[in-house]
């Protein structure tokens, strides 16, 4: 597959890393909005910022471009895009976390919730830690991770960055130097404390998953997320 890299950064080269060993080639890297031909490309693949992401999907979109993004914190237009998606009959998958291990986390994240929805002397909190450069807090894992709690437990509405209010999950930002990305929820009552934990060692699973998105999406139209590829759940 001809790949277009949206973003160059981290990620953009460990995904460059991974799509190469699997017999793919790189025909755009892109680390602003330089002048690029996307149809030149089979696939592309967003790892950007969160100003950029929108603009660079609806692009994709726009020309009939297979679009698999990554980047986040700027999910407020995600709606947008799935309209615009079903409008031009394009393809798109977005995901906060394209890693195998994190969406087995999701799945076990949501039966947790499930099971604790009924043992109201538990307190809950999810904390999310990343290195020092990432733009936006929580993270889009974390928020997901809050959504799949959601879903689940009638007692919780919404998240809450660092505040723990009645109907709100409290979710904790930390930043420290080098860390590609652990999340931990934990349920506490006054006798124990319940917890599970993702714990990322780097990059490599973020790359490989989104690699295997793109392989996936690059023959079909339609809005898909990471249960459609990995047909987990
Ligand atoms: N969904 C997932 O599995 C993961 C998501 N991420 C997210 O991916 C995004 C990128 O992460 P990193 O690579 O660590 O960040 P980074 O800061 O290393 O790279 C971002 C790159 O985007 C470039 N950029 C800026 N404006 C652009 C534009 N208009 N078009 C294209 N590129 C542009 C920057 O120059 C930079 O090279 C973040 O939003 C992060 O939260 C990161 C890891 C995993
Ligand atoms: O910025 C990062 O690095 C990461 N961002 C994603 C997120 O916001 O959840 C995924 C991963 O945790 C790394």
């Amino acid at each position: 597959m001809k790949i277009a890299l949206l973003g160059y950064g981290k990620m953009g080269k460990a995904i460059e890393t991974i799509a190469l060993q699997r017999g793919h080639t790189i025909v755009i890297k892109t680390s602003k909005t330089d002048n690029y031909t996307i149809t030149d490309a089979d696939v592309a693949i967003d790892f950007s910022i969160p100003s950029a992401a929108f603009g660079n999907i609806s692009n994709c979109i726009n020309n009939q471009v297979p679009v698999i993004s990554g980047t986040t914190g700027w999910l407020d237009q995600y709606n947008d895009v799935v309209s615009l998606c079903k409008k031009q009959k394009g393809a798109f998958i977005y995901a906060s976390n394209f890693s195998l291990g994190v969406n087995i986390f999701f799945e076990l994240n949501e039966t947790l919730a499930k099971m604790m929805s009924k043992l109201t002397d538990y307190k809950l909190d999810i904390e999310e830690i990343h290195h020092t450069q990432k733009l936006d807090a929580p993270s889009g894992t974390a928020i997901t991770l809050a959504e799949g709690i959601i879903k689940n437990n009638d007692a919780y509405k919404g998240w809450e960055l660092d505040k723990a209010n009645n109907n709100n999950i409290p979710i904790v930002a930390k930043r420290i130097p080098e860390v590609p990305g652990t999340h931990t929820i934990s349920y506490t009552s006054p006798i124990d404390t319940i917890k599970i934990e993702h714990e990322a060692h780097n990059r490599q699973g973020f790359a490989l998953g989104a690699v295997i998105a793109a392989e996936w999406i690059v023959d079909k139209t339609g809005v898909f997320t990471m249960k459609d590829v990995l047909n987990i759940g």
